[in-house]
């Protein structure tokens, strides 16, 4: 029998989501990572130690390394980080039945090609229906089954429903959009202010400059989305204003813990952040649109060690005053 969910990528995130769609559908679930010594010592032992400690996979989870595992499913979650989205679409276009829906789970912008998550898929995988799965929602919690609210993005509604409806459970809650590029753009950009957010702490500039950095941090991310045709409801909702609060606030949060040890001048974690990466190219993209992203930029110059975090904090307190909105 054919999967109806698929999950690529046996990360954090992709671990969590296939105990989701498991639970959701009551099916068999292929989690499916590149590591064949990996994947099956998370099959033995049920537990993705190194990813998801101490979260017991769901029984109808089936960890592989074999991406024909995929063959059939209907809805295929791409769970890895964006800079590899685009060589995993292609990996796994062999495999893809007629009816296949594929769901990109990362949140960035490619590298060199300037692409939010969607325009990947759409480039990587023509004539193939693609969605997004962004919101806020770290893994461990998703996994202990804490209430979580995510947005599911398609431009064909249908598509965005059946895809939320597949995955939703009594405490994971998908709401459906057809806003791609809004939902996109949020989950992209709250990954690069979420580091910005860790300097602030790391810094020790106050809770008054944290909120002060949220609230000018959405504001670039909304004259972005604007200039982006997204919807101010869709930039103000779960994907962007609601992702935002909650990486930019917490310690869980990976991209805030770099800013927070570049804030202290601590070495950096080793652990993925998105927002690294995302930086440069959120604000190419955003100088392509003639937006400007001060904030963002700070952080491209200081993950790339162009600037210091001392220069950073000075340089946007010397900027001229200006109208709020
Ligand atoms: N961890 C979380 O709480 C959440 C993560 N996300 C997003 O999900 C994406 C993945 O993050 P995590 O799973 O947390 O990261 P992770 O670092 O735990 O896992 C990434 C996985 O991708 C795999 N991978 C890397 N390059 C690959 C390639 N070329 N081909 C195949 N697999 C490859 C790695 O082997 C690893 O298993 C990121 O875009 C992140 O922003 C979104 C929501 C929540
Ligand atoms: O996207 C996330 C929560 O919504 C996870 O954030 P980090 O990647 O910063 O850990």
């Amino acid at each position: 029998m054919s999967a109806r969910v698929a999950v690529v990528g046996a990360g954090a995130w992709g671990t969590a989501l296939a105990n989701v769609a498991a639970e959701a559908s009551g099916s068999l679930v292929p989690l499916i990572g590149r590591d064949r010594e990996e994947m099956t010592e998370i099959a033995e032992r049920r537990v993705n130690a190194r990813r998801l400690p101490g979260v017991r996979l769901n029984r109808s989870v089936l960890p592989t390394d074999d991406l024909a595992t995929l063959v059939g499913a209907r809805f295929v979650l791409v769970v890895t980080p964006t800079q590899t989205l685009r060589d995993v679409a292609a990996a796994i276009r062999p495999h893809l039945g007629s009816r296949a829906v594929v769901v990109a789970c990362c949140k960035g912008v490619e590298r060199g090609s300037l692409a939010l998550p969607h325009a990947v898929l759409a480039e990587a995988l023509p004539g193939v229906p693609g969605a997004l799965l962004s919101g806020p929602s770290f893994a461990d919690d998703v996994a202990r089954g804490l209430p979580t609210a995510v947005t599911l993005a398609a431009a064909d509604e249908d598509v965005a429903g059946a895809a939320a409806t597949a995955l939703a459970t009594r405490s994971f809650r998908p709401y459906r959009s057809t806003d791609v590029a809004g939902v996109a753009l949020g989950g992209a950009a709250k990954n690069v202010l979420a580091i910005a957010a860790g300097v602030v702490e790391g810094a020790g500039l106050g809770e008054s400059a944290a909120a002060a950095l949220i609230a000018r941090g959405f504001a670039e991310l909304a004259r972005l989305g604007s200039a982006l045709g997204a919807r101010p409801e869709t930039l103000s909702g779960l994907s962007g204003l609601g992702d935002l609060v909650l990486t930019a606030t917490s310690e869980k949060s990976r991209n805030f813990s770099l800013g927070l040890a570049l804030g202290r001048g601590a070495p950096r974690p080793e652990k993925l952040a998105e927002g690294a990466a995302t930086a440069g190219a959120l604000v190419a993209l955003a100088r392509g649109h003639d937006v400007e992203m001060p904030i963002s930029a700070a952080v491209a110059e200081v993950v790339d060690g162009r600037l210091s975090v001392a220069e950073a904090i000075e340089r946007l307190l010397a900027r001229p005053l200006r109208a709020e909105a």
